[in-house]
């Protein structure tokens, strides 16, 4: 059984007022309304402790007490209760318990089925209390859009996703965090780019650079922008993206010999924007640039070779210089990446759908229980790791198809001043 709350007649406002003509009648039949939306909470907040109670004893989230009589269960105690929706209810912990444990080992479903949602989101209050809302959809399953928003600067927070508890992640820019992104083809890699990209093409204090060989994310949809002189796309010339890269570093030594004293980092400004370097499809260009002719002995450099070098001094020692690196890759494997040392950079790491065990190679054991059912993930549902918080999936915003990324950057894209 779960429980229900039938929300009161229209035209009913819970202070007693009615929307209706003024009159005897009227008042009459809101007092009595409210009357009975009163008795309705109070059977309906009821009925919800004898279910939660039940849950709870089901699910162990509760202490068995040694009485005269034999074993008796005590539950965690319900305070207010709010029918919503989404229907909410304030809880006071046992001694001992964490709020977390609502929501461990599936604990989260299993309560919010019982009470007849979808998902649980628990919130800390004072002390022991915690609020409890039960989410009525699955925020992983409905899609939502990107509006065309953009952040002033990199300082404030940009749209990553939206968690299973519905609360909407956001990360900025100007946080010191590589991000590392994995999925196959078609598990949305690119449209989150789109939509982090577009979000961050107008601040000031950013600067988009980087290598795509494909030459869709970064390129000709960046034309016109201060940005697109320091993008790099295509294979014709691998050469320029190892040129681009050491420039980078060439910049990020620069800025750490120029950190003013008594500060150990780099604040972005217009002047010293925060560098978000792009590597789109990493290993693509890396076995491109392998596959070319060595050079001989004492003649130089392989390619690949100054594209990894740069790389890993761009993930190691560009955070204080306020480098930023967002890498993508089907698959985030050590050889294929850089290295173990180079992957170990990315504070922040989205796997989209991607083999169980490509997800533990980047995400550790933690994320081996979601391996199977995220090996089947739909297009923008994400496993994330990192910003402080446990392992989750999140869904990411989708802004619309490549056309409207187009636009976007178009439109908003940080033009060099006239
Ligand atoms: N967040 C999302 N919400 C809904 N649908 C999405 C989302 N992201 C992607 N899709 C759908 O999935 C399709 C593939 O996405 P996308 O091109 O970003 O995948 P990809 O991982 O970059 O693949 P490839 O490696 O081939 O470029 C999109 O055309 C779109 O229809």
């Amino acid at each position: 059984m779960s429980i229900e709350h039938v929300p009161p007649a229209p035209g009913w406002h819970r202070s007693g007022r009615t929307r209706g003509p003024a009159g005897f009648l009227s008042r009459h039949r809101a007092r009595r309304a409210q009357r009975d939306y009163e008795t309705s909470v109070v059977a309906f907040a009821h009925a919800l402790r004898g279910e939660f109670r039940e849950a709870c004893t089901g699910l162990h989230i509760c202490h068995y007490v040694q009485v005269a009589a034999g074993i008796t269960v005590r539950t965690p105690r319900v305070g207010e209760v709010r029918p919503g929706p989404p229907l909410r209810f304030t809880v006071e912990l046992l001694p001992g318990q964490e709020p977390g444990d609502f929501t461990a080992k599936q604990n989260g479903p299993r309560l919010a089925h019982t009470l007849g949602g979808h998902g649980l989101r628990v919130e800390p209050l004072a002390g022991r209390w915690v609020r409890l809302v039960v989410l009525q959809h699955d925020p992983l399953r409905d899609g939502f859009g990107l509006p065309s928003l953009t952040v002033p600067t990199g300082a404030e927070a940009v749209i990553l996703g939206r968690t299973e508890d519905g609360i909407t992640l956001g990360h900025a820019i100007a946080d010191p965090a590589h991000l590392g992104v994995q999925g196959q083809n078609g598990s949305g890699k690119s449209a989150f780019c789109y939509g982090l990209l577009s979000q961050l093409a107008a601040a000031p204090d950013v600067l988009v650079t980087g290598s795509d060989i494909t030459g869709l994310l970064l390129g000709r949809a960046w034309d016109d922008t201060i940005h697109r002189p320091h993008q790099v796309t295509g294979t014709h010339d691998l050469a320029a993206h190892a040129v681009l890269l050491e420039d980078l570093v060439a910049e990020m030594d620069r800025r750490l010999t120029a950190i003013p004293p008594r500060q150990d980092k780099i604040e972005p400004t217009a002047e010293t924007p925060t560098v978000l370097a792009v590597l789109e499809e990493f290993p693509g260009l890396l076995r491109a640039a392998d596959a070319l002719p060595k050079p001989k002995r004492g003649e130089g450099i392989p390619v690949g070779d100054r594209i990894r070098t740069a790389v890993v001094r761009l993930l190691s020692e560009g955070r204080k210089a306020a480098f930023r690196v967002l890498m993508l890759a089907q698959r985030f494997e050590a050889t294929a990446v850089g290295g173990g040392y180079a992957r170990d950079q990315f504070a922040l790491r989205l796997s989209f759908r991607v083999p169980a065990d490509s997800l533990e190679m980047l995400h550790g054991t933690d994320a081996r229980p979601l391996g199977q059912e995220h090996a089947n993930a739909d297009p923008g549902v994400a496993y994330l790791s990192g910003l402080g918080r446990d392992c989750e999936r999140i869904r990411v915003p989708y802004l619309g198809d490549y056309a409207e990324y187009c636009d976007r950057i178009a439109t908003h894209g940080r033009r060099a001043e006239s």
